[in-house]
């Protein structure tokens, strides 16, 4: 029997489960994350990540005095970029004192991604850019198909606009959504669906890879804010609501910057 143990934390109630590996000992086997994210006979959650110094990642060659966000889907498999889990990594590296101030970088696989925790709580990712593909693509659920827009926050993205007052309540994400031409995301896709509120306001629900529909997705957050700027030819932060919560965006170019809370909820002592 293997005996570890683990933090858990949200981000709008996108959850995950965290693992301090500093050295990067731990056997990340896909089988052993979907044996902890199951919500009936594991843990519970989005997906899992490993805390790891960036020096014992083999494939990084950046500064490696940084904390790497080692990121994985309840599924197994790895994941570029997680916006809400970056934030609830951020939370963990302040609340066991593994950085000496409230703004500090963290590694990713995207890239280095900058942290600033606010007094209020609330803490601000530089996201990197998200890059809008002119080419639409086409999402097809329950019968239904629409015009996507595709979008790389790092990972990929395919945002649809709903025109319908319950559209977005209405949709069935038991299922999985689908995509044209199949090439477009060759290693999958996360799928956004979305209704303007108001200018600068969205509602959205997400579909994503690895996981099925989660209650947020910070990544997918970003990559709809760049798609609406880019549809409505709209200025200035844009207020998302996701059904775990609420979180903004804000651009300088096509740099995102994304700001919500996150939480540590508890730990504990997992047998395998
Ligand atoms: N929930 C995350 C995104 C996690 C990775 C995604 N499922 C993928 O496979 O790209 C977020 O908050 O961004």
């Amino acid at each position: 029997m293997r005996r570890f143990s683990f933090h858990k934390g949200h981000g709008t109630r996108n959850d995950f489960i965290i693992l301090d590996d500093s050295y990067g000992m731990h056997d990340m086997h896909p089988e052993f994350i979907r044996a902890v994210c199951d919500r009936h006979s594991g843990i519970g959650a989005d997906g899992v990540i490993r805390v790891v110094r960036a020096s014992s990642v083999r494939d990084w060659d950046g500064d490696g005095s940084l904390w790497f966000m080692d990121y994985y889907n309840a599924d197994g498999s790895i994941a570029e970029m997680c916006g809400n889990g970056l934030r609830v990594f951020a939370r963990h590296l302040i609340n066991e004192q593994l950085v000496d101030s409230g703004e500090f970088d963290v590694a990713t696989r995207a890239g280095v991604r900058k942290v600033e925790v606010a007094r209020h709580g609330l803490i601000t990712t530089t996201m990197g850019d998200a890059t809008v593909a002119d080419e639409d693509v086409t999402v097809r659920l329950g019968g239904r198909q629409w015009p996507a827009t595709k979008v790389d926050v790092g990972n990929p993205h395919a945002v649809v606009f709903l025109e319908g007052d319950d559209e977005l309540e209405a949709l069935n994400l038991q299922e999985a959504p689908t995509w044209e031409p199949a090439e477009a995301f060759p290693t999958g896709v996360n799928v956004e669906f979305v209704r303007v509120e108001a200018p600068g306001r969205l509602s959205m629900r997400v579909f994503e890879r690895g996981v099925g529909e989660t209650q947020s997705c910070g990544t997918g957050v970003v990559a709809t804010a760049a798609a609406y700027r880019r549809r409505d030819q709209a200025d200035g932060s844009i207020d998302v609501t996701v059904p775990g919560g609420d979180l903004t965006v804000d651009f300088n170019g096509d740099a995102a910057r994304l700001t919500g809370p996150a939480v540590i909820i508890g730990r504990g002592e997992f047998w395998l």
